[in-house]
């Protein structure tokens, strides 16, 4: 049987990947937890799994380089990539909201507003679709901060326990998306591979089940 390339997202939702691969029968012997390793095969040599950052997951998949991934609907969204999602993994579950402080005002009133994100793009086309012209700011991490130190009147971030919105006495102003990990799939492949795809999908099902 022809190889598939998986490209994983490192990261937070790594570990709880891998386990619903084992819990549908995708072994990967030598990884473990601890491991530096980037490239894994199962025995069967019919997979071969290889270890990116979350962000570069999608560009993987698009340009062929992986025929399929597991990534966040985040970065799915963020991306643009013209890639097939076929099966939500219910995995890394949180959601897209816009914040702000206790002053900031309603949306709706807004003429402009200056916005800081790790998604510009997400934050763009929500803004848009309601006519509120935007300047975003693109951070890399701690954007809750942005807002309280006056740099942006609102953030668009993820929200999983709202702690981080809580201990900096932010507020939720819109829930944007829910987000979970996805398994997504190179048009391509999908073509001329479109059997090795398909079971891969049906165990990761019943995997799920
Ligand atoms: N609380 C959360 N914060 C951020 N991402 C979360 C959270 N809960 C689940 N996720 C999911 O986990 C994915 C990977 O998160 P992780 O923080 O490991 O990657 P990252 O954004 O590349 O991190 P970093 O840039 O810090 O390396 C996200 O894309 C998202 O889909
Ligand atoms: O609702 P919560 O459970 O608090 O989770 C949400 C927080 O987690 C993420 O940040 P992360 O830990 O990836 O750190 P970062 O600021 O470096 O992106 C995200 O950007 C939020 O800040």
């Amino acid at each position: 049987m022809e190889q598939l390339t998986l490209a994983l997202a490192k990261g937070r939702t790594a570990e709880s990947t891998i386990e619903l691969l084992n819990k549908a029968g995708i072994e990967f012997p030598d990884f473990h937890e601890k491991s530096r390793k980037l490239v894994f095969s199962n025995p069967e040599g019919t997979l071969r799994l290889i270890f990116v950052k979350a962000v570069d997951v999608c560009t993987y998949v698009e340009t062929g380089a992986a025929d399929v991934g597991v990534v966040g609907k985040d970065n799915i969204l963020e991306s643009g990539a013209d890639i097939y999602e076929l099966l939500d993994l219910k995995l890394g579950k949180c959601k897209f909201s816009v914040a702000g402080t206790q002053d900031t005002p309603p949306l709706e009133e807004a003429k402009k507003l200056v916005v800081a994100s790790k998604y510009p793009r997400v934050a763009e086309n929500y803004f848009n679709q309601r006519g509120i012209p935007i300047t975003t700011i693109k951070l890399n991490g701690s954007v809750e901060l942005a807002p309280l130190i006056g740099m942006a009147d609102c953030i668009v971030d993820i929200v999983e326990t709202g702690n981080t919105i809580r201990e900096n006495g932010l507020k939720i102003m819109a829930d944007i998306d829910d987000i979970s990990t996805r398994l997504i799939v190179n048009k391509s492949s999908f073509a001329t591979k479109t059997e090795s795809i398909r079971q891969v999908i049906e165990q990761l099902k019943s995997g799920l089940e």
